[in-house]
């Protein structure tokens, strides 16, 4: 990375020189600080906000007008002309960031130049095939490629796909399961095109009933696509809508009716047979989504009038298949299990098994009404043809020949399983097992000939138009012994990792982030392609949604400049605004958008917090250079603060970068990967940062190690080209580089003084009100509930006992160490007695993610009591640090010295705690996340 390329500027006025930045005095600011930092530390904040000493030369880059800002404002400055003062952090008020000779511990990696290259991509759409030439739909295939963007190639996994999946029209009426009819299990790599893997083929099937004029909604439902989270289902559900929008008519038909209409318009005499065209109807196709987002009654009513397609998440089917008796899905068709492993990984195996039986027993009940509707039609025709009848009756009409009141033969064709997962192992094996009768196992691999398909056994099958000349000895992306298990990832992700102290963390955060915005924005200005510039969004994944809320309310709220009045008139003007309540804009970041994304959140919040990252907009404002940007649809950037329920499956247009301030607790690196996948989809660009603590860079080893990718190497002969698997590996970054580059200078004093003023200020602004005491102060809490709840397999590198819990506190702004916390904590690390250990063990911290699932989730960790004890010792830790605001539930209250009531919050605390342990162990469902006193992040 050339920190030179990632200068920022975030002034609008490029004449205005960021060294001369003015500092508003403001009284109300000194109010905000505690007494006893008084006039002194006004003093010294204005040192600190001067960024430079006055001794120091500034280079030429210095008067660059890309020279870095913290504000996204300027004005002139009066005390612009007094002499700068290198940055000495005031006793007392905050802690050093940097100790006075920063010296790099050993254990971290030297800063790097090595220049960021990216591989060609895997999982962009194939260049030697066709979505046609596999057997799609004309009709299909011309609204893929002019109403939806599309195009007309499809990817990897498309290409293996498609040929089994699809239904010809010569299949229509055929009888038994043929080869196409088998049940099919698609694993393939992040961001390629999973969803059209499965929708086209429902699509396609349901086609030919588009010519019978009886067909209308109340056929029932025909198809069902079962996800994880709501937000999937979501994105599933809109990708369907705009599939179902599709034209009647391809561009050649319409020229052939039209030419067909001249030619009997001048024929005296025309054959009607010859210019009669199928009347298609698409408006029966009706798209349903069932996330409980809506009243119950109200989806019965929706599922009354019908739903042909049906996206939902399981929980909310299952319900409904009990309880909603006009819910009809006798004639069910295609039944789609997506991320197959993240539905199990939270706990649906008995709802998914529940949901295939119910399925089952609906059809067998449809058959068995049907067949009853056939014998009493032929009684009613009279003896006349029964002999005949009586005799197939008597044996029991087979099911391909039963047909419903309207003669359609429903049941000649059985129910199709598709299972999407990104991973095999015993689990998913299993529930393919339950679900999938006979299955192929499809994968996507990163060459278009080195596509992988196999039998149910893992035996290697051929495509029925591909797959003679395909290598039998084909690398599996993913093999099935769990310890060895690789993973196939996009070949042009550049992966990074910064190892990051603890009290860094939160400005290398914003670091790395201005870096990678001034990088996009540089590439809108600097006339790089379009494509560069238009993927300025990132998404920053974190441990909890406490975490999420703190950094989304401090980036969101914090100036560098501001006093209380600014702030209140900004109060008052994004309160005006619908959005506010899920957008908030980052003056640090040079007015970015900044959304946020959790379990915790209202499923409104949630849709509105994903349009407004999908869909920002710039801030308006004013300014020659943002009107310019607005007017060419530029400066697009935004950020999305979120938990893991963000990580799976969301397709989230034109992200750049995915930076994951904290390792996943669970999912280990699949969850790591599924997190990253988030950016380089289908053939773009994408870069990740992981930010490690010391302790924590043995992990990266380990990710790598268990990390394919695959390449295409092109031979001479330009028909053919192989393929070959290499290690992936994350490059390190130093945590200097990431910071003088993301504060925009070399100089070691001044890009340590830039830090400074920004920890300063979010620390100022945790201070400044009881209410956002409490959000950092929760944010620090549930952080370490969720780093606790790493399995045992990953203690190695994550150990809350390995975690410096005063410096981690700076991370979230705390400007007191919780100095009882540390403590403890090092005392009970010399503590030998277990049985002691034991006894205060009962306290049971749950999965810090449980709240990013959908209502009907379940838990699956055990959680073990030295997490519990952590938990007691930690909440009261918080209490000694902010004795007013230590009543978890948010009153203010005088909880500081009342010893009683201390112990009564965390007697409560534990009861639930355990409370959610038992219900966890019997399979119980967590509902009401966030609404409780203690809040399990
Ligand atoms: N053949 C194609 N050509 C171009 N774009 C495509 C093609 N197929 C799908 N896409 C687009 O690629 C994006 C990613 O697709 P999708 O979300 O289905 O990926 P995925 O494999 O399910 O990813 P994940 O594993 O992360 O869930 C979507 O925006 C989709 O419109």
């Amino acid at each position: 990375m050339d920190q030179d390329d990632l200068l920022l500027n975030f002034a609008p006025s490029p004449s205005v020189n960021p060294r001369k930045r003015p500092i508003k005095p403001s009284s109300s600011s000194s109010n905000r600080d505690t007494h006893r930092n008084g006039a002194k530390k006004e003093q010294s904040k204005k040192r600190k906000l001067a960024p430079s000493s006055s001794h120091q030369q500034p280079r030429a880059k210095d008067h660059h007008p890309s020279k870095p800002s913290l504000t996204s404002t300027s004005s002139s400055s009066s005390s612009s002309s007094k002499p700068q003062q290198p940055f000495k952090p005031a006793h007392g008020i905050i802690s050093n960031l940097f100790p006075s000779v920063y010296t790099r511990p050993a254990s971290q990696p030297e800063p790097t130049s090595t220049p960021q290259t990216s591989s060609k991509p895997s999982n962009a759409p194939s260049e030697s095939h066709d979505f046609a030439s596999l057997g799609l739909s004309p009709l299909i295939v011309d609204h893929l490629e002019n109403r939806m963007s599309i195009g007309s190639r499809p990817t990897s996994i498309q290409r293996v796909a498609l040929p089994f999946l699809l239904e010809r029209p010569d299949h229509h009426h055929h009888q038994a399961a043929a080869p196409d009819q088998r049940d099919v299990l698609i694993q393939a790599q992040t961001g390629s095109g999973k969803t059209l893997t499965f929708l086209l083929p429902i699509l396609q099937s349901l086609l030919p009933l588009c010519e019978e004029s009886f067909i209308d909604r109340s056929v029932g439902t025909l198809a069902i696509i079962l996800t994880p989270t709501r937000e999937l289902a979501r994105q599933i559900y809109d990708v369907l809508t705009r599939l179902l929008s599709l034209s009647l008519t391809t561009k050649d038909e319409l020229q052939q009716q039209q030419q067909d209409e001249q030619t009997s318009s001048t024929a005296v005499e025309t054959d009607d047979t010859t210019t009669a065209q199928p009347v298609r109807r698409t408006r029966w196709m009706v798209p349903g989504l069932l996330t409980g987002g809506s009243t119950r009654n109200h989806e019965k009513q929706r599922l009354r009038k019908g739903c042909p397609i049906l996206v939902s998440t399981p929980g909310r089917l299952l319900d409904h298949l009990q309880n909603t008796s006009s819910f009809d899905v006798g004639k069910c068709r295609w039944l789609v299990l997506d991320e197959a492993d993240r539905l199990l990984e939270l706990g649906f195996k008995d709802q998914l098994e529940g949901i295939v039986k119910a399925l089952d027993g609906r059809r067998r009940l449809a058959l068995g009404s049907a067949r009853e509707a056939m014998l009493s039609l032929v009684e009613a025709d009279g003896r006349g043809a029964k002999g005949k009848d009586d005799e197939r009756l008597q044996g029991g009409i087979p099911e391909d020949q039963v047909t419903d009141s309207m003669g359609v033969k429903w049941w000649s064709k059985r129910r199709r399983s598709i299972l999407c997962s990104a991973t095999l192992d015993d689990q998913v094996k299993e529930l393919a097992g339950n679900t999938l009768k006979d299955p192929l196992i499809l994968r996507g691999g990163g060459d278009d000939d080195q596509a992988i398909i196999s039998g149910s056994k893992l035996s290697t099958a051929s495509s029925p138009t591909q797959g003679q000349d395909r290598p039998a000895s084909s690398p599996p992306i993913a093999t099935t012994n769990e310890a060895e298990k690789k993973f196939s990832v996009p070949a042009q992700l550049v992966q990074n990792y910064v190892v990051t102290p603890p009290k860094l963390r939160l400005v290398t955060l914003i670091a790395l982030l201005r870096s990678y915005l001034s990088k996009s924005k540089e590439a809108t200005t600097g006339g790089e392609e379009e494509e560069e510039e238009e993927d300025s969004r990132i998404i920053v994944f974190m441990s909890c949604t406490d975490s999420v809320d703190f950094h989304w309310k401090a980036l969101g709220s914090v100036r560098m400049d501001q006093t209380d009045e600014d702030l209140q008139q900004r109060r008052q003007k994004a309160t005006e605004k619908r959005l506010a309540r899920v957008s908030k804009r980052c003056q640090i970041l040079g007015d970015v958008a900044i959304q946020r994304l959790h379990g915790s959140m209202s499923q409104q919040e949630r849709i509105d917090s994903l349009r407004a990252f999908s869909e920002t907009k710039p801030s308006g404002g004013g300014g020659a250079v943002e009107e310019d940007e607005v007017r060419r649809g530029r400066k697009k950037a935004s950020v999305l603060f979120c938990t893991s329920v963000a990580s799976r499956g969301l397709d989230l247009p034109r992200v750049g970068c995915v930076i994951q301030l904290d390792s996943p607790t669970e999912g280990g690196i699949e969850e790591y990967l599924h997190r990253v996948g988030r950016t380089a989809r289908v053939g773009k660009k994408g870069q990740s940062w992981l930010m490690l603590l010391p302790n924590e860079q043995g992990w990266i080893k380990n990710l790598e190690s268990r990390m394919i990718i695959q390449t295409n190497t092109d031979t001479s002969s330009s028909s053919s080209s192989s393929s070959e698997q290499r290690v992936a590996s994350i490059r390190p970054t130093s945590v200097e580089t990431v910071l003088r580059v993301g504060f925009g200078t070399k100089n070691a004093s001044e890009y340590q003084s830039r830090a400074t003023q920004v920890q300063l200020c979010h620390e100022r602004w945790v201070i400044s009100s009881e209410s956002r005491k409490l959000v950092a102060s929760k944010a620090f809490l549930s952080h370490i509930r969720a780093y606790s709840t790493h399995p045992s397999s990953e203690k190695v590198w994550f150990n809350t006992r390995d975690l410096h819990l005063g410096h981690l506190a700076k991370s979230f702004a705390l400007r007191e160490a919780p100095k009882q916390l540390a403590r403890s904590v090092s005392s009970k690390r010399n503590e030998k007695d277990t049985s002691r250990r034991n006894g205060n063990g009962t306290s049971k911290p749950t999965d810090p993610t449980l709240d990013d699932h959908d209502d009907d989730s379940k838990t699956k960790r055990k959680p073990d009591f030295a997490k519990g004890k952590l938990l007691s010792i930690a909440s009261k830790v918080v209490s000694s640090s902010s004795p007013s605001v230590l009543d978890l539930k948010g009153n203010k209250g005088p909880m500081h010295g009342s010893t009683d009531k201390e112990k009564e919050t965390e007697a409560r605390m534990y009861a639930k705690v355990r409370a959610l342990g038992k219900l966890s162990r019997k399979n119980g469902v967590l509902a009401a996340h966030g609404t409780d006193e203690f809040q399990i992040a």
